[in-house]
């Protein structure tokens, strides 16, 4: 266990931001913390990393070594961007040469070595403080990662970087959590999803679960060789059907076979075109947030 969390609420004023009755991550897992605008997610990380308070309840981790990389810019502007990466690796403990090696190398790592890193860092690009952040939460090298919305701004060569680095550290051990609107950049990254939906956690368990839990339709489309009218249709139970022209747009349940599909079209009719609408963690978060 990296993270457990018990009874805890954070309110603001009347607002009840968080709620979350247990809550108990595993060490060594990369989970999603997904949920609408507002839903609580920073205020969760915010709570774990340590830099705000529960109004109530309890927050423990197995390691006081967590790297917080918040959503919000928080650089120091009066040092060069090269300090701030080096603080990161002297906040983990390190000194002397450890320190400038683990920040060189939590540089190259985020695709900076060209970037004016001499300077202060108003210098640098959006996309380039961005990963100074990344770059200094890994130079702690922490058992906890605490990622929030960190893949805004990337482009997708530093994008492939960030999710590489992610995948090395959970390889070691760590326990990362990452918060994203992002969804197909952290698809295939996230093992466990934690989906917050006004503040309270409404699901937790792993990706596949959370997309086999909220996604049970999908959208099938056919085309084919001339126009069809509706009433040529054969039907197929618990689906719906709409015709434009040659297409054949199908709302069907997940799964739906595509014999099945097949059985429901004109007879002389040859198709041209078969297309299911992708499933994955877009979909599910979409039905999860209703
Ligand atoms: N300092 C604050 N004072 C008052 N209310 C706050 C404060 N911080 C957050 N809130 C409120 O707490 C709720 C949760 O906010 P939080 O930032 O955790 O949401 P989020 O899920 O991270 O949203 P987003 O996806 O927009 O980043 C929101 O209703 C927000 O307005």
């Amino acid at each position: 266990m990296a993270i457990r969390v018990s009874g805890a609420q954070k309110r603001y004023g009347d607002h009840v931001a968080l709620d979350i009755a247990e809550l108990e991550i595993p060490s060594g897992r990369v989970v999603g913390l997904l949920g609408e605008n507002g839903a609580g997610k920073s205020t969760l990380i915010d709570l774990i990393a340590g830099v705000s308070s529960p109004t109530r309840g309890h927050i423990e981790t197995a390691s006081s070594k967590i790297g917080w990389c918040s959503q919000r810019l928080v650089i120091d502007w009066f040092v060069s961007g090269w300090m701030n990466v080096w603080l990161g690796a002297c906040l983990a403990g390190l000194s002397g040469s450890q320190a400038k090696e683990a920040t060189d190398r939590a540089i190259t790592q985020a695709g900076l070595d060209d970037a004016k890193l001499d300077s202060t860092p108003e210098v640098l690009s959006g996309g380039q403080q961005q990963r100074l952040m990344i770059a200094r939460t890994f130079a702690m090298n922490p058992d906890i990662y605490l990622l929030d919305e960190p893949t805004v701004g990337l482009d997708i060569g530093n994008l492939e970087r960030f999710t590489q680095r992610v995948r090395e550290v959970r390889a070691d051990g760590a326990t990362v959590i990452v918060s994203s609107h992002e969804f197909e950049a952290v698809e295939d990254l996230i093992d466990d999803v934690i989906f917050l939906a006004g503040g309270r956690v409404t699901f937790f368990g792993s990706r596949r679960d959370f997309t086999d839990t909220f996604v049970t339709r999908e959208v099938i489309r056919v085309v084919v060789d001339r126009p069809v009218d509706r009433e040529e249709l054969g039907e197929i139970p618990g689906c719906s059907m709409e015709v434009d022209g040659t297409a054949v747009v199908i709302d069907a349940p997940r799964g739906t076979d595509f014999a099945a599909v097949l059985s429901c079209l004109p007879a002389d009719a040859d198709v041209r075109e078969y297309a299911r609408q992708p499933v994955g963690l877009r979909q599910a978060v979409k039905w999860a947030s209703q």
